[in-house]
Protein backbone atom coordinates (compact mmCIF):
# COMPACT_ATOMS: atom_id res chain seq x y z
CA UNK A 1 0.00 0.00 0.00
CA UNK A 2 1.68 3.50 -0.80
CA UNK A 3 -0.60 5.76 1.12
CA UNK A 4 -0.44 4.75 4.63
CA UNK A 5 1.86 6.98 6.07
CA UNK A 6 0.84 10.16 7.89
CA UNK A 7 2.80 11.99 5.47
CA UNK A 8 5.00 10.65 2.83
CA UNK A 9 6.24 12.44 -0.02
CA UNK A 10 8.09 10.01 -2.28
CA UNK A 11 9.36 10.14 -5.97
CA UNK A 12 9.32 7.09 -8.14
CA UNK A 13 12.53 5.44 -9.92
CA UNK A 14 13.33 7.64 -13.09
CA UNK A 15 12.01 11.03 -14.03
CA UNK A 16 11.79 11.43 -17.98
CA UNK A 17 11.26 14.22 -19.49
CA UNK A 18 8.23 15.12 -19.95
CA UNK A 19 6.12 17.67 -21.97
CA UNK A 20 3.51 17.91 -19.62
CA UNK A 21 3.62 16.35 -15.93
CA UNK A 22 0.53 16.11 -14.57
CA UNK A 23 -0.27 16.67 -10.92
CA UNK A 24 -3.85 14.61 -9.56
CA UNK A 25 -5.51 15.80 -6.27
CA UNK A 26 -7.70 13.57 -3.77
CA UNK A 27 -8.97 15.29 -1.13
CA UNK A 28 -11.27 13.58 1.14
CA UNK A 29 -12.47 13.88 5.14
CA UNK A 30 -9.76 12.76 6.56
CA UNK A 31 -6.15 12.67 4.03
CA UNK A 32 -5.07 14.59 1.15
CA UNK A 33 -3.74 11.64 -1.06
CA UNK A 34 -1.50 13.50 -4.70
CA UNK A 35 0.22 11.80 -7.53
CA UNK A 36 2.37 13.04 -10.31
CA UNK A 37 2.28 11.45 -13.55
CA UNK A 38 4.37 12.01 -16.53
CA UNK A 39 1.41 13.18 -18.45
CA UNK A 40 -2.40 13.56 -18.31
CA UNK A 41 -3.62 9.80 -19.35
CA UNK A 42 -5.07 6.83 -17.70
CA UNK A 43 -1.55 4.77 -18.53
CA UNK A 44 1.06 7.43 -17.75
CA UNK A 45 3.96 6.60 -15.04
CA UNK A 46 3.57 7.54 -11.54
CA UNK A 47 7.19 10.03 -10.68
CA UNK A 48 5.81 10.75 -7.44
CA UNK A 49 3.25 10.48 -4.73
CA UNK A 50 2.42 11.46 -1.05
CA UNK A 51 -0.76 11.98 0.99
CA UNK A 52 -1.07 14.35 4.05
CA UNK A 53 -3.63 14.36 6.97
CA UNK A 54 -6.08 17.25 6.30
CA UNK A 55 -4.75 19.04 9.79
CA UNK A 56 -1.20 19.19 8.16
CA UNK A 57 -2.53 20.25 5.01
CA UNK A 58 -0.67 23.99 5.29
CA UNK A 59 2.52 21.99 5.22
CA UNK A 60 2.51 20.65 1.47
CA UNK A 61 3.96 22.87 -0.13
CA UNK A 62 7.10 22.66 1.63
CA UNK A 63 6.94 19.40 2.89
CA UNK A 64 5.89 17.77 -0.57
CA UNK A 65 5.73 19.63 -3.62
CA UNK A 66 8.88 22.12 -3.09
CA UNK A 67 11.46 19.91 -3.83
CA UNK A 68 9.92 18.12 -6.48
CA UNK A 69 12.49 17.38 -9.87
CA UNK A 70 9.32 18.36 -11.85
CA UNK A 71 6.99 20.91 -11.45
CA UNK A 72 3.52 20.05 -12.93
CA UNK A 73 1.99 21.91 -16.30
CA UNK A 74 -1.67 21.56 -15.25
CA UNK A 75 -3.76 19.78 -12.31
CA UNK A 76 -7.45 18.10 -11.54
CA UNK A 77 -8.51 17.02 -8.47
CA UNK A 78 -11.86 15.88 -6.37
CA UNK A 79 -12.74 17.14 -3.32
CA UNK A 80 -14.78 16.46 -0.96
CA UNK A 81 -13.50 18.25 2.56
CA UNK A 82 -15.24 21.54 2.83
CA UNK A 83 -14.33 24.79 1.17
CA UNK A 84 -11.85 25.82 3.43
CA UNK A 85 -9.27 22.87 2.82
CA UNK A 86 -9.83 23.42 -0.93
CA UNK A 87 -8.68 26.98 -0.70
CA UNK A 88 -5.72 25.87 1.33
CA UNK A 89 -4.53 23.87 -1.21
CA UNK A 90 -5.31 26.35 -4.31
CA UNK A 91 -3.01 29.11 -2.66
CA UNK A 92 -0.29 27.09 -2.36
CA UNK A 93 -0.53 25.38 -6.02
CA UNK A 94 -0.70 29.09 -6.84
CA UNK A 95 1.97 30.71 -4.95
CA UNK A 96 4.27 27.06 -5.70
CA UNK A 97 4.04 26.66 -9.00
CA UNK A 98 1.64 29.58 -10.47
CA UNK A 99 -0.92 26.49 -11.30
CA UNK A 100 -4.35 27.10 -11.72
CA UNK A 101 -6.75 24.57 -9.81
CA UNK A 102 -9.00 22.32 -11.71
CA UNK A 103 -11.57 20.32 -9.64
CA UNK A 104 -13.93 17.77 -10.77
CA UNK A 105 -17.69 18.38 -10.60
CA UNK A 106 -20.19 14.81 -10.83
CA UNK A 107 -22.04 15.08 -14.11
CA UNK A 108 -24.36 13.25 -16.23
CA UNK A 109 -21.88 11.73 -18.43
CA UNK A 110 -18.16 11.45 -18.11
CA UNK A 111 -15.48 9.05 -18.78
CA UNK A 112 -17.20 6.62 -20.50
CA UNK A 113 -20.04 6.36 -17.77
CA UNK A 114 -23.81 7.52 -17.45
CA UNK A 115 -24.37 8.76 -14.05
CA UNK A 116 -27.75 7.05 -12.54
CA UNK A 117 -27.77 9.37 -9.49
CA UNK A 118 -30.97 11.30 -9.03
CA UNK A 119 -29.30 14.57 -8.95
CA UNK A 120 -25.54 13.67 -10.63
CA UNK A 121 -24.12 16.63 -9.21
CA UNK A 122 -24.66 15.89 -5.50
CA UNK A 123 -22.64 12.34 -6.19
CA UNK A 124 -19.23 13.30 -4.24
CA UNK A 125 -16.53 13.96 -6.40
CA UNK A 126 -14.35 11.24 -5.45
CA UNK A 127 -16.82 8.46 -5.81
CA UNK A 128 -17.49 10.07 -9.61
CA UNK A 129 -13.82 9.35 -10.27
CA UNK A 130 -13.32 6.05 -8.61
CA UNK A 131 -16.39 4.82 -10.72
CA UNK A 132 -14.68 6.31 -13.66
CA UNK A 133 -11.48 3.98 -13.42
CA UNK A 134 -13.52 1.03 -12.26
CA UNK A 135 -15.05 1.18 -15.67
CA UNK A 136 -11.97 1.97 -17.40
CA UNK A 137 -10.52 -1.14 -15.62
CA UNK A 138 -14.34 -2.96 -16.61
CA UNK A 139 -13.28 -1.92 -20.72
CA UNK A 140 -9.92 -3.28 -19.91
CA UNK A 141 -10.28 -6.56 -18.55
CA UNK A 142 -12.76 -7.34 -21.77
CA UNK A 143 -12.96 -4.55 -24.44
CA UNK A 144 -16.10 -6.77 -26.45
CA UNK A 145 -18.03 -7.54 -23.53
CA UNK A 146 -16.88 -5.21 -20.16
CA UNK A 147 -18.35 -6.82 -16.89
CA UNK A 148 -20.51 -4.83 -14.63
CA UNK A 149 -18.12 -3.42 -11.66
CA UNK A 150 -18.45 -3.07 -8.52
CA UNK A 151 -15.95 0.27 -6.97
CA UNK A 152 -15.66 -0.05 -3.54
CA UNK A 153 -13.91 2.74 -1.39
CA UNK A 154 -13.11 2.21 2.12
CA UNK A 155 -11.89 5.59 3.89
CA UNK A 156 -13.11 8.00 6.10
CA UNK A 157 -16.83 6.55 4.65
CA UNK A 158 -17.26 3.38 2.76
CA UNK A 159 -18.96 3.89 -0.45
CA UNK A 160 -20.23 0.53 -2.73
CA UNK A 161 -20.88 1.64 -5.95
CA UNK A 162 -22.82 -0.46 -8.67
CA UNK A 163 -21.59 0.22 -12.00
CA UNK A 164 -23.82 -2.03 -15.08
CA UNK A 165 -22.41 -4.04 -17.83
CA UNK A 166 -22.83 -0.77 -20.40
CA UNK A 167 -21.76 1.85 -18.27
CA UNK A 168 -24.54 2.94 -15.93
CA UNK A 169 -23.71 3.99 -12.90
CA UNK A 170 -26.81 2.26 -10.98
CA UNK A 171 -26.28 3.66 -7.33
CA UNK A 172 -24.26 3.00 -3.95
CA UNK A 173 -24.25 3.02 -0.61
CA UNK A 174 -22.66 5.29 1.94
CA UNK A 175 -21.34 3.88 5.28
CA UNK A 176 -19.20 4.64 8.28
CA UNK A 177 -15.73 3.57 7.57
CA UNK A 178 -13.68 1.79 10.40
CA UNK A 179 -12.98 4.84 12.30
CA UNK A 180 -16.24 6.44 12.51
CA UNK A 181 -17.88 3.06 13.42
CA UNK A 182 -14.97 2.63 16.34
CA UNK A 183 -15.19 6.05 17.85
CA UNK A 184 -19.34 5.82 17.61
CA UNK A 185 -19.00 2.94 19.46
CA UNK A 186 -16.72 4.02 21.74
CA UNK A 187 -18.68 8.01 22.20
CA UNK A 188 -21.85 5.96 22.32
CA UNK A 189 -21.39 3.39 25.27
CA UNK A 190 -20.07 3.06 28.52
CA UNK A 191 -17.58 0.43 28.46
CA UNK A 192 -16.11 -0.16 24.96
CA UNK A 193 -13.02 1.44 24.05
CA UNK A 194 -11.80 1.36 20.35
CA UNK A 195 -10.58 -1.82 19.81
CA UNK A 196 -6.75 -3.77 18.41
CA UNK A 197 -8.48 -6.71 18.50
CA UNK A 198 -8.41 -9.75 15.58
CA UNK A 199 -11.13 -10.55 13.43
CA UNK A 200 -13.03 -13.82 13.68
CA UNK A 201 -15.99 -16.01 13.04
CA UNK A 202 -17.37 -16.04 16.85
CA UNK A 203 -15.01 -13.35 18.77
CA UNK A 204 -15.33 -14.31 22.98
CA UNK A 205 -14.02 -10.83 23.72
CA UNK A 206 -14.66 -7.40 23.27
CA UNK A 207 -11.91 -5.96 20.96
CA UNK A 208 -12.33 -9.03 18.93
CA UNK A 209 -16.26 -8.66 18.40
CA UNK A 210 -15.48 -4.65 18.07
CA UNK A 211 -12.86 -5.81 14.88
CA UNK A 212 -14.92 -8.66 13.42
CA UNK A 213 -17.90 -6.64 14.00
CA UNK A 214 -17.02 -3.43 12.20
CA UNK A 215 -15.04 -5.76 9.09
CA UNK A 216 -18.31 -7.95 8.80
CA UNK A 217 -20.62 -4.29 8.37
CA UNK A 218 -18.45 -3.45 5.71
CA UNK A 219 -17.71 -6.82 3.76
CA UNK A 220 -21.20 -7.80 4.41
CA UNK A 221 -22.51 -4.38 3.08
CA UNK A 222 -20.22 -5.76 -0.32
CA UNK A 223 -21.32 -8.72 -0.22
CA UNK A 224 -24.88 -7.97 -0.53
CA UNK A 225 -24.16 -5.32 -3.27
CA UNK A 226 -22.11 -7.74 -5.06
CA UNK A 227 -25.10 -10.52 -4.91
CA UNK A 228 -27.47 -8.08 -6.61
CA UNK A 229 -25.68 -6.45 -8.90
CA UNK A 230 -25.30 -10.05 -10.12
CA UNK A 231 -29.14 -10.81 -10.16
CA UNK A 232 -29.49 -7.07 -12.13
CA UNK A 233 -27.05 -8.15 -14.67
CA UNK A 234 -27.07 -11.60 -15.18
CA UNK A 235 -23.30 -11.82 -14.95
CA UNK A 236 -20.37 -12.04 -12.65
CA UNK A 237 -19.23 -8.44 -11.53
CA UNK A 238 -15.86 -7.14 -11.06
CA UNK A 239 -15.03 -5.79 -7.28
CA UNK A 240 -12.07 -3.58 -7.34
CA UNK A 241 -11.26 -1.66 -3.81
CA UNK A 242 -9.56 0.85 -2.51
CA UNK A 243 -8.86 3.62 -0.20
CA UNK A 244 -6.79 3.90 3.01
CA UNK A 245 -8.28 1.46 5.09
CA UNK A 246 -8.95 -1.03 2.55
CA UNK A 247 -6.09 -3.28 3.60
CA UNK A 248 -7.99 -4.00 6.96
CA UNK A 249 -10.31 -6.26 4.24
CA UNK A 250 -7.65 -8.42 2.94
CA UNK A 251 -7.88 -11.43 4.77
CA UNK A 252 -11.74 -11.27 3.84
CA UNK A 253 -12.36 -14.67 1.71
CA UNK A 254 -16.08 -14.20 0.92
CA UNK A 255 -15.29 -12.12 -2.44
CA UNK A 256 -12.37 -12.19 -4.62
CA UNK A 257 -11.52 -8.01 -4.94
CA UNK A 258 -8.90 -6.25 -7.04
CA UNK A 259 -6.75 -3.48 -4.57
CA UNK A 260 -6.21 -0.59 -7.23
CA UNK A 261 -4.77 1.47 -4.72
CA UNK A 262 -4.97 4.30 -6.84
CA UNK A 263 -8.24 4.23 -8.25
CA UNK A 264 -9.42 8.04 -7.89
CA UNK A 265 -5.89 8.78 -9.69
CA UNK A 266 -6.91 6.78 -12.78
CA UNK A 267 -10.17 8.35 -12.71
CA UNK A 268 -8.76 11.15 -12.53
CA UNK A 269 -6.21 11.10 -15.68
CA UNK A 270 -9.27 9.45 -17.51
CA UNK A 271 -10.99 12.32 -17.67
CA UNK A 272 -8.29 14.81 -17.91
CA UNK A 273 -7.89 12.67 -21.18
CA UNK A 274 -10.75 13.67 -22.58
CA UNK A 275 -11.53 17.03 -23.93
CA UNK A 276 -14.42 18.18 -21.61
CA UNK A 277 -15.81 21.47 -20.07
CA UNK A 278 -14.19 21.45 -16.52
CA UNK A 279 -14.92 24.98 -13.67
CA UNK A 280 -12.08 26.45 -12.54
CA UNK A 281 -12.64 27.05 -8.84
N1 LIG B 1 -1.64 7.54 8.45
C1 LIG B 1 -2.96 7.49 8.43
N2 LIG B 1 -3.67 8.53 8.89
C2 LIG B 1 -5.00 8.50 8.90
N3 LIG B 1 -5.70 7.46 8.45
C3 LIG B 1 -5.06 6.39 7.98
C4 LIG B 1 -3.66 6.36 7.94
N4 LIG B 1 -3.29 5.19 7.39
C5 LIG B 1 -4.41 4.52 7.10
N5 LIG B 1 -5.48 5.21 7.49
C6 LIG B 1 -6.84 4.72 7.34
O1 LIG B 1 -7.31 5.25 6.14
C7 LIG B 1 -8.55 5.94 6.35
C8 LIG B 1 -8.52 7.15 5.49
O2 LIG B 1 -8.43 6.71 4.16
P1 LIG B 1 -8.51 7.72 2.98
O3 LIG B 1 -8.77 6.93 1.77
O4 LIG B 1 -7.35 8.64 2.97
O5 LIG B 1 -9.82 8.53 3.44
P2 LIG B 1 -10.46 9.85 2.87
O6 LIG B 1 -10.38 9.77 1.38
O7 LIG B 1 -11.86 9.78 3.40
O8 LIG B 1 -9.68 11.01 3.43
C9 LIG B 1 -8.62 6.24 7.83
O9 LIG B 1 -9.96 6.22 8.26
C10 LIG B 1 -7.81 5.13 8.43
O10 LIG B 1 -8.62 4.02 8.69
C1 LIG C 1 -19.55 9.80 0.72
C2 LIG C 1 -18.40 10.72 1.02
C3 LIG C 1 -18.60 11.36 2.38
C4 LIG C 1 -17.10 9.88 1.05
O1 LIG C 1 -16.06 10.68 1.57
P1 LIG C 1 -14.64 10.09 1.98
O2 LIG C 1 -14.84 8.85 2.77
O3 LIG C 1 -13.90 9.80 0.69
O4 LIG C 1 -13.96 11.16 2.75
C5 LIG C 1 -18.24 11.81 -0.11
O5 LIG C 1 -18.14 11.20 -1.34
C6 LIG C 1 -19.40 12.78 -0.12
O6 LIG C 1 -19.44 13.72 0.66
N1 LIG C 1 -20.38 12.57 -1.05
C7 LIG C 1 -21.51 13.45 -1.27
C8 LIG C 1 -22.79 12.73 -1.09
C9 LIG C 1 -23.03 11.60 -2.07
O7 LIG C 1 -22.09 11.10 -2.72
O8 LIG C 1 -24.20 11.22 -2.24
K1 LIG D 1 -11.76 9.33 -0.87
Amino acid sequence: MQQNDKSCGSQGGDSPESDMPFLVIDIGNTRLKWGLYAEPTPDAQLLAHGAVVLEDIDGLWQRHWRALPTRPAAMLGCVVAGEAIKRRVEEQLMQGWGLAAHWVSSSAQAGGVVNGYEHPQRLGSDRWAAIIGARRRAVQHDAAKPPPVLAVMVGTAVTVDAVDASGRFLGGLILPGFGLMYRALESGTAGLKVPTGEVSDFPTNTSDALMSGGTDAIAGAIERSLRRLRVQTGREPLLIMSGGAVSRLSHVEEFEATVAENLIFEGLLTLASEPVKRSAA
